[in-house]
């Protein structure tokens, strides 16, 4: 465990999270997934689409099966996966996703929590030209400058540290198999089908001060 620091309060750690030190006591380590949890991907996917391609067939957000999008349209017509990924590679797509109800200020307020540190826990694209920069951005836009250092970008959420992650896909694989975080499986259209999960069904119910206070309790 990491020693308290001596006097140098500039220390650029400490200023980033409520670092815990070896004082005997543990803050909760929160990972929250950007896209559909912070972020209305889907939602906005559907808009942008039917802009795009008013002719073609689409999934309304009720018939939403599967984490992929772009597999679902392809069941449709397998011409329409290529139009999809055409959607989310376009400049502005992820600047311009708006904001899951609620969950900004429920962000704020779960950073701002005694013993708790939240950090953003995003995966980009492989094509992360626009994706990567403009996840940044709207972090900034939305949540302001200082989350910048709370984004952690990984492919691979597995091999990152944490007590809970909330996040919208319901199997979250990887190079480590006993990931150290509990996955809190965020409800969305595409994962309402999964059962017997430990799921946060929104931002706006205040069920996720229980779930927080919950598991402060048993770190
Ligand atoms: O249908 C789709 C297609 C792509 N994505 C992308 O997957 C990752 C998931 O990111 P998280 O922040 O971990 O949710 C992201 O790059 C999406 O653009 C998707 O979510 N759904
Ligand atoms: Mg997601």
């Amino acid at each position: 465990m990491k020693k308290p620091p001596t006097q140098d309060k500039t220390d650029i750690m400490s200023r980033r999270t409520k670092q815990t030190y070896d004082y005997g006591q543990k803050n909760l380590c929160v990972l929250l997934d950007l896209d559909q949890v912070l972020a209305d991907f889907e939602g906005h996917f559907i808009t942008k689409f039917r802009e795009k391609f008013p002719d073609d067939r689409f999934v309304q957000l009720d018939e939403r099966k599967g984490f992929y999008i772009k597999d679902q349209y392809e069941k449709l017509d397998r011409n329409l996966g290529d139009k999809v990924r055409a959607v989310y590679i376009e400049k502005g797509f992820f600047l311009d996703l708006p904001e899951i109800k609620g969950a900004i200020p429920a962000a704020r307020e779960m950073a701002a929590m005694d013993g708790v540190d939240v950090f953003i826990c995003s995966s980009p694209l492989t094509e992360y030209q626009n994706c990567l920069s403009e996840k940044f951005e709207w972090v900034e836009k939305h949540l302001g400058p200082e989350w910048l250092d709370r984004i952690i970008i990984a492919k691979d959420k597995t091999v990152i540290n944490g007590h809970i992650l909330i996040d919208d896909r319901p199997y979250i694989n990887g190079s480590c198999k006993s990931p150290a975080w509990k996955h809190i499986v965020f409800t969305a259209h595409h994962n309402r089908h999964v059962e017997g999960r430990q799921r946060l069904d929104n931002w706006t119910d205040g069920t996720w001060r229980d779930i927080i206070e919950d598991f402060k309790k048993r770190i």
